[in-house]
């Protein structure tokens, strides 16, 4: 998707409010000190009616947090250019909305029906202030541009992020469904081969049109029909060997009844066959190399999923937890004088030491449950359907299956080594960094208050 900068941004926003006059800006800036909280107000009001923007949420959050973020976004974007110290931060805000619509996947339809309110209730405001029509016009046109902008920005903040989301997402569907990718390509292009020496035998048998094996209903045509071609959707390389087989199954067909071994026609068109038949080829091991780019999901020292993952499965779990009534949580993980380690030991010790913690919390966590390796000695565990009490309780059987372990060095021996747990528990935030950044605060606490713990964040 093209980049838009925020200095092109800075000056479309500069450029639209230039085209009013400062007294409609100030008038503007006015009504949002002043009213902020009735425009915050008769904005949730509204979408808590609505049954479908009402999914997204509760009246507590918007009591506690949404009201007064609602109220500041009103007076940021309301405030006269002249005024604003850095016109990029006011940018970078609306960009940062969209990103966290598009982490909690809030519609944009329910974004624009908000703006559509929020525009509304501006003009009832506006003409409560006995300005002149002209004025009144001017002002309530600033307004609208000021806020379209600002919901452009944040539409386009969304669907960036939404497509790197997707294509996670993409890449975690097909990682789950062909586990062994090394494997799998061997095993089409040998189908592909395989097919090909059947079509040279039944050529060289004199065999034409209907008797001759058609690629589509082949081993590896049926494979890359059903499977590949949906795993590897929207890309080139799949349209073109899709592309390619109906082009070979088609040529098989023309081939005429009666035709010679080895006549020009059937050379010929075996020619144009082979050709192709390279081409998926080629195709297939470019498909392949971008299957194991994906399979990169997989921290390659640990095996653990990387943080590629993280947005995908915190998305999940978020949304199963709105859909039922089960929480979950998150462990952030970290091991204890990790650098002492390394620097005792050796950096070999270190990578042996994270791979045989990372095989401990893999162990001792249920099928359900995630892994993954953020970076360095970071690790976190998201463990679905669960409350804070079989939580920690859960925490405190891999810290404890850590603390027991003798884990042994690559030079020979062994070494304690422990982990430090924060854990927090979903509660209903939307938002998954919230949750990342409450179990962050309690594993420093952990640290902080000695290490080889868990805490809970309360
Ligand atoms: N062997 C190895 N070391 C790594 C890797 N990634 C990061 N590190 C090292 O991990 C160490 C982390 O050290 P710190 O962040 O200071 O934390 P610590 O020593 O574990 O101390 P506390 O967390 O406060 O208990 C640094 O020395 C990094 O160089 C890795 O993949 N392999």
């Amino acid at each position: 998707m093209q980049q838009i900068s925020n200095e092109e941004l800075s000056q479309e926003w500069t450029s639209l409010v230039e085209r009013f006059s400062p007294q409609a800006a100030s008038i503007l800036q006015e009504t949002a000190k002043e009213k902020s909280a009735d425009l915050a107000r008769h904005f949730y009001a509204y979408m808590l009616s609505d049954s479908h923007s009402a999914s997204f949420l509760s009246h507590e959050q918007v009591k506690t947090r949404l009201s007064k973020s609602m109220q500041q976004w009103v007076i940021t974007v309301f405030t006269p250019i002249a005024q604003i110290d850095d016109l990029q931060t006011v940018i970078d805000l609306q960009r940062k909305i969209g990103e966290v619509h598009a982490r909690i996947e809030l519609p944009v339809s329910l974004v624009l029906r908000g703006s559509r309110v929020l525009k509304e209730r501006l003009r009832h405001l506006l003409a409560l202030r006995g300005l002149s029509d002209e004025l009144y016009r001017e002002t309530i046109c600033l307004g609208s541009d000021i806020i379209d902008l600002a919901i452009e920005i944040i539409c386009f903040a969304f669907s960036q992020s939404h497509d790197r989301n997707s294509r996670a997402e993409e890449a975690y569907r097909l990682f789950s469904v062909s586990q062994n990718i090394g494997t799998e390509k061997e095993r089409q292009r040998g189908a592909l081969l395989d097919w090909e020496n059947q079509l040279m035998f039944d050529l060289a048998m004199g065999n034409t049109g209907d008797n001759l094996p058609k690629l589509a209903s082949s081993e590896f045509g049926l494979w890359f029909r059903h499977k590949a071609s949906h795993a590897f959707q929207s890309s080139p390389e799949s349209e073109s060997i899709l592309e390619y087989i109906r082009q070979i199954d088609t040529a098989l067909q023309d081939i005429p009844d009666g035709q010679q071994p080895g006549s020009d026609h059937g050379l010929s068109v075996l020619r144009e066959i082979r050709q192709q038949t390279r081409a998926i080829k080629f195709l297939l091991d470019t498909l392949f190399e971008q299957a194991n780019d994906l399979e990169a999901g997989r921290d390659v020292l640990t095996r653990l999923l990387n943080r590629k993952f993280l947005p995908v499965v915190m998305s999940k779990e978020i949304l199963y937890s709105r859909q039922s009534s089960n929480t979950f949580g998150v462990l952030a993980i970290d091991v204890d004088h990790f650098k002492t380690i390394n620097d005792r030991y050796g950096h070999d010790a270190g990578d042996s030491i994270l791979q045989q913690v990372a095989t401990l919390l893999a162990g001792n966590t249920r099928g359900g449950d995630y892994a993954f390796r953020l970076g360095g000695e970071e690790f976190l565990v998201v463990l679905v359907d669960i409350n804070p009490e079989k939580g920690i309780i859960a925490a405190e059987k891999l810290r404890e299956s850590v603390a027991r372990e003798r884990f042994k060095l690559p030079q020979g021996g062994d070494l304690k080594v422990t982990i430090s747990i924060g854990m927090a528990v979903h509660n209903g935030h939307p938002d998954y960094e919230k949750l990342l950044q409450q179990a962050d605060q309690a594993l420093y606490q952990a640290k902080a208050t000695g290490r080889n713990r868990s805490v809970l964040y309360k």
